[in-house]
């Protein structure tokens, strides 16, 4: 006698899972819907997926919700899978006692049937799932670096009352584990809503095989089950107990790390500056130092992990036997079969393993709560940002006017106070003063970067303003993308190029505009003011403000840059800062800082 009937099996199968999906579906949006509007780690799940996985506003429309129940349904046909193997399992080890080897081998086909179905659900789950998780994690990295880059956060947010550790492994690290941990936890294989329906599932088949069992003169019907739920809740209260101090730990463990891997970042990009120093002493010491706090935490991580994980492996192991036990005295009096201790032993394991999905992924769920406390932390940061006061800065098609603008530092010391200003085609602006007294902040509040500044700045907009600093940020990529920096590098022409590097002095680097190096490590500082000015040419501003562009370079080559500049842009706006006073023949007006706030404008007589 067969424990189901196999030949309409698959038909019961297909009703049970479609009614089981339906089930799992409302139960599903309920339980969701309660944990984003009252947990705290809910509402932060929400605020990062919520944007995505919204149809009606989301940029994928109804495929996030698509791909859940589509997912939904793969784990309950899991599920049912596994109960048929149960069934199997009890078939063959019945055969086996029965010595019936005609009920063997019909267990054995069923087995095959089920095996490829297995195998099956377990490469479309696994595909169907990373694509999900890919999409989830392309959006938020696309939402997040435009929230970080936009409104120009990633230079601001340097100023705001928060600060926040590592943004790049925020946006790097902590988006991938979010996706990976968010889909695996919850509606993943072995995530929490396979357990929630594996465990009513398999407690029907425990009560089916469940027995009475006496305790201290008292019949319990069906104990087994009742035993099971006992023992799984007790210990998982306990491991709760035990585990609860890993979510602390865990984030520290990620905040310490990034620390350190800052500290050996500096040292690469600084290398010849520490070289020259001979500072390597010091660096080790601070790096040592950093280590030395990941070590310590991670010690307690250890001590932690080996109490939590010891509890877990006892209560693991006990719950191997528990039920074998529990079930002899009545297969020994005959009262059911070895298929039947068999589905017993594998229905108590499920039972105890979805029971036991809380108490084992506490440990991913609280590294999963810091991930969620980090990534909504850099979103609460970048607003912070975003709110930091502005100048009120208007587009102006020609030339910069400031109106009572005032400049302050940090802590509120005046530096430049109602500042009034105006600068049409053509016109040259000299900024001089004492070191310190703010010429280079003038122009960060000129550009908007500065937010401890007022008044009005109107200035033309975008590439057609050009900030020119001491040393000229060249970024990742060809000389080419250094040149033709912030636009894109098709944009420059070889013939271009090459006529205006030779301009700057730079004409053996026309060969290689194509070369991808780390070309602020390669070329000189004089070199690279050169390519700021090269860059100047041909971007052809309007407006450009030079912060000490030329401090690399001797007098001989800054009176030829300065000539060129006029020549090849004759109406741009031209504002220096520098101490030099050759610079002075390229300008008509100095703006002299005289310190707390006092200014002079006054014109230069050459
Ligand atoms: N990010 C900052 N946070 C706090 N204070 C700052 C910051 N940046 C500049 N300051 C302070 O603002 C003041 C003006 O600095 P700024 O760099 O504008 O001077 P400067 O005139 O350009 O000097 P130098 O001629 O040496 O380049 C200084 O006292 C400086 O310490």
């Amino acid at each position: 006698m067969e424990s189901v009937d196999w030949g309409t099996e698959w038909f019961s199968s297909l009703i049970w899972i479609a009614a089981v999906w339906v089930a799992t579906v409302i139960g599903f949006a309920i339980v969701a819907g309660l944990i984003v509007r009252f947990l705290t780690w809910g509402r932060q799940f929400w605020r990062l997926a919520g944007p995505w996985m919204s149809p009606r506003t989301g940029p994928d429309g109804y495929r996030p919700v698509l791909f859940v129940l589509g997912l939904l349904a793969l784990v309950v046909f899991q599920v049912r899978l596994t109960i048929l193997y149960t069934y199997q399992t009890n078939d063959l080890y019945t055969a086996l006692q029965n010595l019936d080897a005609g009920a063997f081998w019909r267990s054995l086909l069923v087995f095959s049937v089920i095996a490829a179905l297995s195998v099956a659900e377990a490469l479309v789950t696994y595909y169907v799932g990373q694509r999900f998780l890919i999409r989830l994690w392309e959006n938020l990295t696309d939402r997040f670096l435009g929230d970080w880059l936009g409104d120009r956060v990633y230079q601001r947010s340097r100023f705001s009352e928060t600060q926040v550790d590592n943004p790049d492994q925020r946006i790097q690290e902590d988006i991938a584990s979010f996706a990976q941990t968010s889909y695996s936890l919850s509606i993943g294989p072995s995530g929490a809503v396979q357990a929630l329906v594996t465990l009513p599932s398999f407690t029907i088949i425990l009560w089916e095989l469940s027995g009475p069992f006496t305790v201290f003169g008292v019949e319990v019907p069906r104990a087994m089950t009742f035993i099971a739920f006992l023992y799984v809740i007790v210990a998982t209260v306990f491991a709760f107990r035990i585990g609860k101090p890993l979510i602390r730990l865990n984030f520290l463990n990620e905040g310490l790390g990034a620390y350190y891997r800052y500290a050996l970042v500096r040292v690469r990009d600084n290398a010849e500056n520490i070289a020259f120093y001979r500072g390597e002493p010091v660096e080790r010491r601070t790096l040592d130092g950093r280590f030395r706090d990941v070590i310590a935490n991670y010690r307690r991580i250890v001590v932690r992990t080996l109490k939590f994980n010891g509890f877990n492996l006892i209560v693991t192991q006990i719950s191997q036997v528990f039920p074998i036990i529990l079930q002899a005295p009545r297969f020994f009096a005959q009262q059911i079969s070895l298929g039947d201790i068999q589905q017993t032993a594998q229905a108590f394991g499920q039972v105890h393993d979805s029971l036991s999905f809380f108490r084992n992924a506490y440990d991913t769920f609280a590294g999963y709560r810091a991930v969620l406390d980090r990534l909504t932390g850099l979103l609460d940061a970048d607003e912070q940002a975003r709110e930091l006061p502005t100048i009120s800065a208007e587009d102006r098609a020609d030339g910069v006017a400031v109106r009572d603008l005032t400049v302050r530092t940090p802590d509120g010391t005046v530096l430049v106070e109602d500042l009034d200003l105006t600068l049409a085609g053509a016109d040259t602006l000299l900024i001089t003063g004492r070191s310190g007294y703010g010429k280079t902040t003038l122009l960060r509040s000129l550009a908007d970067l500065w937010p401890y500044a007022e008044g009005t700045v109107e200035r033309p907009e975008g590439p057609r303003s050009m900030f020119l600093s001491q040393q000229p940020y060249l970024p990742l990529g060809t000389l080419r993308t250094a040149l033709a920096y912030p636009r894109p590098p098709e944009e420059v022409p070889d013939d271009e190029a090459a006529r205006v590097l030779r301009a700057v002095a730079l004409g053996h680097l026309a060969t290689r505009l194509d070369d991808d190096e780390l070309w602020w490590r390669t070329l000189s500082p004089g070199e690279q003011q050169r390519l700021g000015f090269a860059r100047l040419v041909l971007s052809r501003p309007d407006v450009v403000f030079l912060d000490e562009a030329t401090a690399a370079l001797d007098e001989g080559l800054e009176h030829d840059l300065y000539t060129l500049v006029r020549e090849e842009l004759p109406d741009l706006v031209l504002v220096s800062v520098g101490h030099r006073s050759s610079l002075e023949a390229f300008h008509a007006r100095r703006l002299d800082l005289r310190g707390e706030g006092r200014w002079e404008l006054e014109a230069i007589t050459q």
